[in-house]
């Protein structure tokens, strides 16, 4: 696959889209699924795996280009895995800081030592709707949830996640150096590896 030269972004989530493009840099086109349509194909499945499969198709689908999606999460070992491939709808779609919010309350009287988890991030790129083999890469990002808030870097639940091997949140650290070491720069280091990127 050394021959993709434009792709198409599967997110309507600008922190993501802003992340992934940084991370492609400029030797891929990229185009984002928003120029084709506004509509978000309902997350069915019941693994990241499954459900950046089927985002990746419906760009495709909608686009007529190869198409990279992104699904991702944050898993809290005091939690069970959740709120895991439910990040997103955590407070039934208010939005970030609701999640954050109701994350926060939910692990209230969780003391440090149990607030252990992981970013994951799972990518599958799609050269056509109908591909019958996906190229799928997974990265992972320990860590432990914060108390409060910290940062206004990032997206989603950064400012409540400190990354081991860091004395501040993800929303603290530069979005150069979350590019470098995140869960989605993970997958990313894999899926150019598997490209020749
Ligand atoms: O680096 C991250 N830093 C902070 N939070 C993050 C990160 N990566 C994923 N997350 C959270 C955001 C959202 O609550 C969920 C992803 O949900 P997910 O369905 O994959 O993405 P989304 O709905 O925001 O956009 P889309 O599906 O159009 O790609 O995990
Ligand atoms: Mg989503």
């Amino acid at each position: 696959m050394s021959d993709l030269t434009e792709l198409v972004l599967a997110s309507h989530n600008a922190g993501k889209l802003k992340e992934l493009q940084a991370m492609l840099g400029d030797r891929v086109r990229v185009r984002s699924v928003g120029e084709f349509s506004q509509v978000e194909p309902e997350e069915t499945g019941l693994s990241f795996v499954e459900n950046a499969i089927l985002k990746a198709r419906n760009a495709a689908r909608l686009s007529g280009l190869p198409a990279l999606a992104d699904d991702s999460g944050l898993a809290v070992d005091a939690l069970g895995g959740a709120p895991g491939i439910y990040s997103a709808r955590y407070a039934d779609g208010k939005g970030d800081a609701a999640n954050n919010a109701k994350l926060l309350d939910v692990l209230r009287d969780v003391p440090d030592a149990e607030r252990t988890g992981q970013f994951v991030c799972v990518l599958a790129l799609v050269r056509h709707a109908d591909d019958p083999l996906p190229i799928l890469c997974e990265g992972l990002w320990p860590g432990r949830i914060l108390h409060a808030a910290q940062g206004e870097h990032g997206f989603g639940y950064d400012p409540l996640f400190q990354p081991d091997g860091e004395a501040v949140s993800a929303a603290e650290l530069a979005p150069a150096e979350k590019n470098q070491r995140s869960h989605r720069a993970r997958a990313m280091a894999q899926l150019k590896q598997r490209l020749g990127l």
